[in-house]
């Protein structure tokens, strides 16, 4: 079961137990029973469940309830607090790195779990917070953990070393570190490798490394899409290592969840932050009780909804400018198209109401939408590709088939991804021919039918939204983004 199914089980649980007439023993029973099989189908260890049965039913003792005391209330705000600790051990990493003070930072984990590419999100978080991280590859065992980390560092400007002729991974790491530390790098990351299933050569690298980089922190990296076995590889990592955070990758639309629920509790380490895409921006800030709130879709997350508004206003101000529609040559390339993907996914779903954009584009499909993909196979393309106009040099069998290789994709998602760029060159082209009013502006009615009803109610409805949108723009003049 996905984690949005099981969100939806558990709420439909409570719903139908606030709906009941009366509340009593059966209610509160038929609703744990309920809660239980769905986190359990999610793949959530059984002794998690049967602890968080327990614990609610002790604290909604119907003997020990007095009178007049709102049972509903009680137990929603009981279930909803357990949900909560299973992923929130109550304690703090054992480091947190300092800015202006070198810090070590290891990450470990099995073969695709997702390290390299976390280490470069984690990098790149702290890098736009003022931090001046590097990353270190000591990952030797897969060949290409280089080149994709380095790939990754350049377009995040990120400094990196590794090495393609060094087969010890310890002494990568070592003068890395050691390197990096020189350099007065704050933030120093060691990418560690992985293996298919835990053994004891993993281990034993993995300790050698930590004997050589003296980390101040070692994250454990764990994909969250899979089950049960969640929980015994996050219990030997812990034994092998001192783990001290959790970051949980692949919380995207199709994770089953549960088994990462369990693991955070086998490791009894906080998670730092999920990863829920592959793109370096799809990263966030785990916090336990927002993520429960939107795993149960209470109060439609309308801070997830004012967040992904600030962010998309801060990281304009971030750039000092808003993104360009067109290059100084008039032109819409490559590059104007993956900026302006990267405002609308930071937008989240206000982006989905710029007009002029092919919504078929925001669709998810398997999972992640074709946005996203079509950005990992841009971030292949070199400077002068991105810039060409009308992509006139990704014409070119021999650049696709590089494009391909670089990012992991089929040649022909790439050719898909090329002929989008031509509708949508097309359709920005007629928008932002002169004189055409009409429909660049983000308009409200647009708006107000992208944005979910509930989130929309919250916000005070359309009036709200409108007089939003026009501090918005007055503050942050995002309206003049769209209305060159
Ligand atoms: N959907 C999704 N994919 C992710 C996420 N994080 C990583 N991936 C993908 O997972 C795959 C494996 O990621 P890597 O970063 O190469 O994994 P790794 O742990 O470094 O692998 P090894 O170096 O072989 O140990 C890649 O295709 C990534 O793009 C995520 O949060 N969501």
């Amino acid at each position: 079961m996905v984690l949005a199914q099981l969100g939806g089980r558990i709420s439909g649980a409570i719903r139908q137990m606030s709906n009941a007439t009366v509340i009593d023993k059966k209610v509160l029973n038929d609703c744990l029973n309920e809660i239980t099989h769905a986190l359990l189908q999610a793949d959530v260890q059984f002794s998690i469940v049967s602890d968080l049965h327990t614990n609610i039913k002790r604290i909604v003792d119907f003997d020990a309830l007095a009178a007049g005391h709102d049972k509903r209330k009680i137990i929603s705000k009981a279930i909803f607090n357990e949900l909560c600790r299973i992923l929130n051990p109550g304690k703090k990493p054992p480091f947190t790195p300092k800015r202006g003070k070198t810090s070590v930072v290891m990450f470990v984990g099995l073969q695709g779990s997702g390290k390299t590419t976390t280490c470069a999100k984690y990098a790149h978080f702290h890098r736009s917070k003022g931090w001046k991280p590097a990353l270190v590859c000591a990952d030797t065992f897969r060949a290409g953990a280089f080149d994709q980390l380095k790939q990754n560092a350049v377009k995040a400007k990120i400094p990196f070393c590794g090495s393609y002729t060094e087969s010890d991974p310890v002494t990568i790491a070592a003068q890395g570190v050691e390197r990096f530390k020189k350099e007065n790098s704050d933030l120093i990351i060691v990418d560690t490798s992985g293996r298919h299933r835990q053994e004891a050569a993993l281990f034993e690298e993995m300790r050698q490394l930590a004997e050589a980089t003296k980390p101040d922190l070692v994250v454990f990296v764990m994909d969250g899409s899979i089950g049960q076995a969640a929980f015994d590889q996050a219990e030997a990592f812990k034994q092998s290592i001192d783990v001290g955070a959790v970051i949980v990758t692949k919380l995207d639309g199709h994770a089953k969840g549960g088994g990462a629920l369990s693991a955070v509790a086998a490791t009894k380490s906080p998670v730092l932050f999920i990863g829920t895409g592959e793109h370096v921006h799809e990263f966030q800030v785990f916090d336990a009780e927002p993520f429960v709130k939107r795993l149960l879709g209470m109060g439609a997350d309308l801070s997830g909804f004012m967040d992904n508004i600030h962010q998309a206003v801060s990281s304009m101000d971030q750039v000092q400018k808003p993104p360009e529609l067109l290059s100084e040559s008039g032109n819409f390339t490559l590059r104007n198209m993956y900026e302006q993907f990267q405002l609308m996914l930071n937008m989240g779903p206000i982006g989905h109401a710029i007009p002029g954009f092919d919504q078929e584009l925001m669709m998810p499909k398997g999972g992640s939408g074709k946005m996203k993909r079509y950005m990992i196979m841009m971030d292949s393309m070199t400077k002068k590709e991105l810039d060409s106009p009308n992509g006139s040099l990704m014409n070119n069998e021999s650049r696709i088939l590089r494009v391909a290789k670089g990012s992991g994709h089929s040649i022909e998602a790439v050719k898909e991804m090329l002929e989008a760029y031509k509708r949508q060159a097309k359709i920005w082209s007629k928008t932002l021919k002169k004189g055409s009013k009409n429909n660049k502006m983000m308009n409200v009615e647009q708006m107000s039918k992208v944005i979910p009803d509930e989130m929309l109610k919250q916000i005070g409805g359309k009036g709200a939204l409108e007089s939003f949108i026009k501090k918005m723009g007055s503050g942050k003049d995002i309206m003049a983004t769209f209305n060159k």
